[in-house]
């Protein structure tokens, strides 16, 4: 099964061209002001149109009211919706029934009994997110480059659709899909030259890493 890229937190038109040459699956786009990543839906709505029948735009939101979420996906009219807060399995019904859009719900992972929190999200959300837990004192739930210990996600079972996240970069990608072989990852801060700038050389540089491990997997 081919493996799915998501980059995230895109707010060129660069980066998007970069991301969409690699052969990203997905294209994240960050809604929540406190991020170095955060973009107007108006931005996104036209950095978007460059994914169409290529990949799928992903707007990726914090404990969003249904004003922001309509505000957002009247603008955009984004593939997916990712919900990255304490976003309740009733919250994460009422977004899918609102809006008709596949959801992918977040959550921070330290260690193997975090997992437990997806079980009254079943048949709910449409994918999982598993990113690490935030530093402290960091203010953004997500985009933090850290890594938690993927081993813990090997023991998932085959049918537990999900995204690898957090920390990811060139270097340590190959271990990453060695030990937990997931189906899909994401990658925001592994790709950029300071907090919110993607560097087009390092996306790059990602997607090559991704080839060699996924053909090492794959020999
Ligand atoms: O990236 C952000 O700034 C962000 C802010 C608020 C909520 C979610 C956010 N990012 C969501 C993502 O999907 C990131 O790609 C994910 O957290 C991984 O980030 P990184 O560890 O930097 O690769």
């Amino acid at each position: 099964m081919a493996l799915d890229i998501k980059i995230c937190g895109l707010k060129t038109d660069a980066a998007v061209a970069a991301a969409l040459a690699g052969g990203a699956s997905h294209i994240g786009f960050i809604f929540f002001p406190k991020s170095p990543r955060h973009i107007t839906p108006d931005e996104a709505a036209r950095l978007r149109q460059a994914a169409s029948g290529r990949a799928r735009a992903v707007a990726v939101t914090v404990d969003a009211d249904d004003a922001t979420l309509d505000e957002i996906v009247a603008a955009m009219a984004p593939d997916m919706l990712q919900l990255h807060g304490k976003e309740t399995p009733e919250r994460v019904a009422a977004v899918k029934q609102r809006y008709g859009l596949p959801v992918i719900k977040a959550f921070a992972i330290r260690e193997a009994a975090d997992l437990a929190a997806i079980e009254p999200y079943r048949g709910l959300a449409d994918r999982f997110l598993f990113d690490a837990k935030p530093p402290a004192g960091s203010e953004l739930p997500g985009g933090n480059g850290v890594s938690f210990d993927w081993r813990v996600l090997a023991g998932l079972d085959a049918g537990c659709d999900y995204m690898l996240s957090g920390g990811l970069n060139a270097a340590n990608v190959g271990d990453a899909l060695r030990l937990a072989d997931p189906p899909a990852i994401d990658i925001s801060s592994g790709v950029e030259s300071a907090p919110g700038v993607k560097d087009v050389a390092l996306i790059e540089n990602f997607f090559r890493a991704v080839r060699v491990a996924t053909d090492d997997r794959a020999a």
